[in-house]
Formats: C-alpha cells, sequence, structure tokens
C-alpha cells in the first residue's frame, strides 16, 4: 500500500505578518526553519525515501531541511504551488476592500470557476494537487514518498479526496509543518483508491503552529 506524507512549509515572515502569499514568496522565520528541523527528525523515523517539494522559496527550504534529515534529494513539482491569488497577492490579509474580499469569498463559498482576478480556481488547484499526488505511483516499488506544499493546497487536496467540495478546505487547520498521511489502498472493505490516515499533525513540534489565522 502506497502511504504518502504531506508536510505544510515551515512558517514564514509573511505567514506571521498576515500578508497573502499564494505564489509569491517570503523567506522561513527562525521559528518556521525550527519547525523544519523538527519534521525533518519526524521524517527520518518514518523511512522517508523521496522529498517531492513546490518550486516556491518556503516550500523548498523546508524540503531541503527534510531531505537532509533524510539523507535523500529534493525533486521539485510545480504543481505542488500554493493557489495563485491573482492580484491580492502579498497585500496584508486585513486591507481588502469590500469588493476584493468578495473575490476572495467567491473561493470559500464555493462559486462555480470562483477566483480572484488574475488568480486560479479551487477546481484547477484541485486537479493539478491530484496529479501531482498520483504522480507518487511512478516512483519504485518500496517508496515512502513525503510532499511538501501549502495551506490552501494541501486542505483542497484532502478535502477532495474525502469527497468534499474544495472550498471545504477552510474547515482543515493546516497548521506551518503539520504532518497529514493519505494511504492508496485496494481494500474491498473500505472506499477503495485513496484514504486519508492523518490530517494537520502537529505533535512533532514542541511551539505553537500558526494556522491560516495566524492563530
Ligand atoms: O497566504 C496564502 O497564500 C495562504 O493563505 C497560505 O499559504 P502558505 O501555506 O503558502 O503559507
Amino acid at each position: 500500500m502506497l502511504q504518502v506524507y504531506l508536510v505544510r512549509h515551515g512558517e514564514t515572515v509573511w505567514n506571521a505578518a498576515r500578508r497573502i502569499q499564494g505564489q509569491s514568496d517570503s523567506a522561513l522565520t527562525e521559528k518556521g526553519e525550527y519547525q523544519a528541523r523538527q519534521v525533518g527528525e519526524r521524517a527520518r523515523s518514518l523511512g522517508i525515501t523521496h522529498v517531492i517539494s513546490s518550486d516556491l522559496g518556503r516550500t523548498r527550504r523546508t524540503a531541503e531541511i527534510i531531505a537532509d534529515a533524510c539523507g535523500c534529494g529534493v525533486t521539485l513539482d510545480a504543481r505542488l504551488r500554493e493557489l495563485n491569488m491573482g492580484v491580492l497577492e502579498q497585500r496584508p490579509i486585513d486591507s481588502l476592500s469590500e469588493q476584493e474580499e468578495a473575490w476572495r469569498r467567491t473561493l470559500l463559498d464555493g462559486t462555480v470557476d470562483g477566483r480572484i482576478p488574475a488568480g486560479e480556481s479551487l477546481a484547477e488547484l484541485a486537479a493539478r494537487m491530484r496529479q501531482a499526488l498520483n504522480a507518487c505511483f511512478d516512483l519504485p516499488a518500496g517508496s515512502r514518498p513525503l510532499l511538501v506544499s501549502h495551506g490552501i493546497a494541501l486542505g483542497v487536496l484532502i478535502g477532495t479526496l474525502l469527497g468534499l467540495p474544495a472550498h471545504a478546505e477552510r474547515r482543515l487547520r493546516l497548521r506551518n509543518c503539520s504532518l497529514s498521511r493519505v494511504d492508496h489502498q485496494q481494500s474491498a472493505w473500505l472506499a477503495q483508491g485513496w484514504v486519508v490516515e492523518t490530517a494537520g499533525d502537529v505533535s512533532h513540534l514542541d511551539l505553537p503552529a500558526l494556522d491560516e489565522l495566524q492563530r
């Protein structure tokens, strides 16, 4: 049975400052680097064989730290990037106008093809994240991969694997350097295909980790 681990990157400067990142980027904070080392130790104990990461800076840095702990390299996959949040990227979360907030709400309320201008829809995000997950089938038999990605991207992936609409991702708290696991199984009794074993585990972190509300 293929088990795939999913990690959200460590805390960044803009996470802490409550600024929208999307496919823009900011560096890991000192705490984010520390979180990455902690999840790296957890990954080493799990016998991770492959680390595959979004090509944005914050995920690449997190992946490098994890891969060092596991004694493997890092493979980049742009399909694991965060949702493209268009014209609102780099903006403080609390600075949005009523119109801008209305754009963002179309991502949260299930509006068909809802998106921020110049951004990506959750359906488009879900499709590419599933492609990146299914690419793990091409790894050698017995591999134990770990994917490094982002809050909305991983929330959409996990939610849609559960059969929920993509916008349910707002109800899943995936904190910085949280660990999730999905398994692909052939059990006739449970659901065929991908099942969610763990979502948002932070038991390996000894300091509180930020979520989307920076709590
Ligand atoms: O700021 C964003 O784009 C998202 O809310 C969180 O993105 P991240 O998981 O890449 O920090």
